[in-house]
């Protein structure tokens, strides 16, 4: 049996971060991509944020259900522009996902997944090293990669350096990491140009991040 035909195993690549490739079959990944270019247009649409010590970032966003930008979250954009709502279709993919990841959906104490970064790499954008660290909630984040393959470094809570795993997200993948795992320090290196599925007809890379803010109102 080829894992091109029934997928691949979920592989644990830290304790609580699990690399679930191919969990998204062409027509899910077509229909999110078709979402991510509406959402993407605006209003409160993509764009590119400062960083607090000068320059842009390289990865555009958008916010859905909250506004992030370096390093926190808000209802509206600097202009006072309303953020977009967190989408149904995403806290269904996210508890899914889970589920598909631990064996077992978010129970009923849980945070509820009411913010969805979406990101876009061009043939030169980058994420460094970071800890996905504004949210009050400990609920695992979940990621889906579509178009471009990238590399995914996947490090440890203690340091942006080594230890780490580079692992290829591809289009159509779910990365989980809670746990465990819910603080390490990750970041994209790089793309790969030019891989990206020929049906999505997207040059480039998209990254949907679902997480529990935690936050109230
Ligand atoms: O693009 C990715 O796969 C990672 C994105 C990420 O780490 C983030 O949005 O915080
Ligand atoms: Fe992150």
């Amino acid at each position: 049996m080829s894992d091109a035909l029934f997928g691949s195993p979920p592989v644990e690549v830290a304790p609580g971060a699990v690399h679930l490739p191919g969990w998204l079959d062409g027509d899910a990944q077509a229909d999110l991509v078709r979402r991510c270019r509406d959402w993407a247009r605006g209003p409160a649409g993509m764009r590119r944020h400062p960083m607090p010590r000068g320059g842009v970032m390289s990865v555009q966003m958008v916010g859905l259900g909250w506004h992030w930008q370096p390093y926190s979250y808000s209802r509206t954009l600097p202009d006072g522009t309303p953020v977009r709502p967190f989408p149904a279709v995403l806290a269904d993919l996210a508890a899914r996902a889970v589920g598909a990841a631990y064996g077992a959906p978010p129970g009923p104490g849980a945070d509820p997944y009411d913010v969805a970064l979406v990101n876009f790499y061009d043939a030169d954008a980058r994420m460094g090293m970071h800890q996905d660290r504004d949210e009050l909630s400990r609920e695992p984040v979940v990621s889906l990669s579509l178009g471009d393959t990238c590399v995914f470094r996947f490090g440890n809570t203690e340091t942006r350096t080594r230890p780490y795993t580079d692992v290829e997200l591809r289009s159509g993948d779910l990365f989980v990491f809670g746990g465990p795992s819910r603080m390490a320090y990750h970041g994209v290196p790089r793309t790969r140009p030019g891989t990206a599925p020929p049906s999505l007809g997207l040059a480039g890379r998209l990254n949907i991040t679902v997480r529990a803010s935690g936050l109230e109102g």
